[in-house]
């Protein structure tokens, strides 16, 4: 047990990086997926199968959590892991991301934002200092700073403009986040797709030695080779011995491309939310459980897997219950595709460890490609 914040490079492979974060609440391995748990739950499952799926760390949000329960709330009621019953560790985004995409965007200035909120329309303001207050007052172990993250494609003054205030935001979340050694706060570098301005952000958060690194302002519909490009322009910029985290990616071809090129933590609610409308994940690729063709196939999803939703369920039941729009439906295969973008992570650390990295990528993308039988 440590009371300390401390990121461990165990192995390299090419670019791709195997590490251990270890922390008061918990050690997540490296190269790990993040479970979505926006508003406190990850959406239809119960968090004891979120952890048996292989999960050491899930995601909340500032933004959401702020609006409903609200920040003090969850401070008298314990803080969200006693609230949630989730004792391992927990990331928070700032809240930058969500009021830009969700909420009624009515000001964004050197101070911070001013939105109205999604929920009920009432005003809010949102600085640095309350980002990561609140995430304080949550409990989150590792913290992002506030940060803005712009849609593309935008102009290169735009860019740069955005970029240069989330460096000062981030200055501003060091200091408002003071020392707390079992915990971290992690810069986001943005940019766009201009590599020259991802560059000058990477350099200006290392000069301020967070604990970790993350990669913002991507997955936000540019193609993937411009993500990919974005990454190996970053990485090269950002410390080796620190952990550093694409947010909101991605499919399973993402994480494995964004591996190679030597990311260590991912986020999405593509498993989750493309369950709940009925797409399941599958070492044999993508299954659209509504198509008429699993009506009456007996088949599990993988017979395989350790996942009950994968191994005991047929797709022709699966195929009725998502047709009926019946929430177990949406259980099973969010279930489903959060065992296997665990079990997807754990042959990527595998194959890291054993230095087969680029064969596994291989063979798994080959997979994939075969289709399902
Ligand atoms: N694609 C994403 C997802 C989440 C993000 N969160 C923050 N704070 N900033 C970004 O740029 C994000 C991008």
């Amino acid at each position: 047990m440590t009371e300390h914040f401390k990121f461990q490079l165990l192995k390299t492979d090419g670019k791709a990086r195997r590490g251990e974060i270890s922390m008061p609440r918990g050690t997540i391995r490296t190269p790990a997926f993040m479970p979505v748990g926006t508003v406190g739950t990850v959406k239809a499952m119960y968090l004891d199968q979120v952890r048996e799926t292989g999960a050491d760390i899930i995601l909340g949000n500032t933004y959401h959590l702020m609006l409903r329960p609200g920040p003090e709330r969850v401070a008298r009621l314990g803080g969200l892991h006693e609230l949630i019953r989730w004792p391992h560790p927990i990331l928070t985004d700032s809240g930058g991301f969500q009021v830009m995409s969700l909420s009624g965007l009515r000001k964004l200035d050197e101070k911070g934002v001013t939105f109205k909120s999604h929920v009920d329309g009432s005003l809010h303001h949102m600085s640095p200092e309350r980002s990561i207050e609140i995430q304080g007052l949550l409990g989150s172990d590792i913290q992002m700073q506030l940060d803005e993250c712009l849609a593309l494609p935008a102009k290169p003054k735009e860019i740069e403009r955005a970029m240069e205030l989330s460096v000062r935001w981030a200055e501003r979340c060091k200091v408002a986040f003071g020392d707390q050694p079992g915990k971290a706060m992690f810069g986001i570098v943005q940019g766009g797709d201009n590599p020259a301005l991802r560059v000058r952000s990477a350099e200006a958060l290392r000069a301020l030695d967070l604990k970790g690194y993350a990669i913002g302002g991507l997955a936000v519909g540019e193609p993937q080779h411009v993500m990919l490009e974005m990454i190996e322009t970053v990485n090269p910029h950002l410390p080796t011995e620190k952990p550093r985290y694409l947010m909101g990616v991605g499919t399973p071809d993402d994480i494995l491309k964004s591996v190679a090129r030597g990311i260590d933590m991912f986020d999405c609610v593509m498993p989750t939310r493309s369950g709940r409308h009925g797409l399941a994940f599958t070492r044999r690729g993508k299954v659209n459980i509504r198509n008429a063709r699993h009506a009456e196939d007996m088949r599990p999803l993988d017979e395989q897997s350790s996942c009950p939703a994968a191994r005991d369920y047929s797709r022709a039941y699966l195929h009725h219950l998502v047709r009926s729009n019946e929430a177990l439906g949406g259980m099973l295969l969010s279930w489903n595709n959060l065992s296997y973008y665990q079990d997807l992570m754990r042959g990527i650390r595998k194959a890291i460890d054993e230095g087969r990295f680029a064969d596994f990528m291989a063979e798994t993308q080959e997979e994939w490609a075969r289709g399902d039988l």
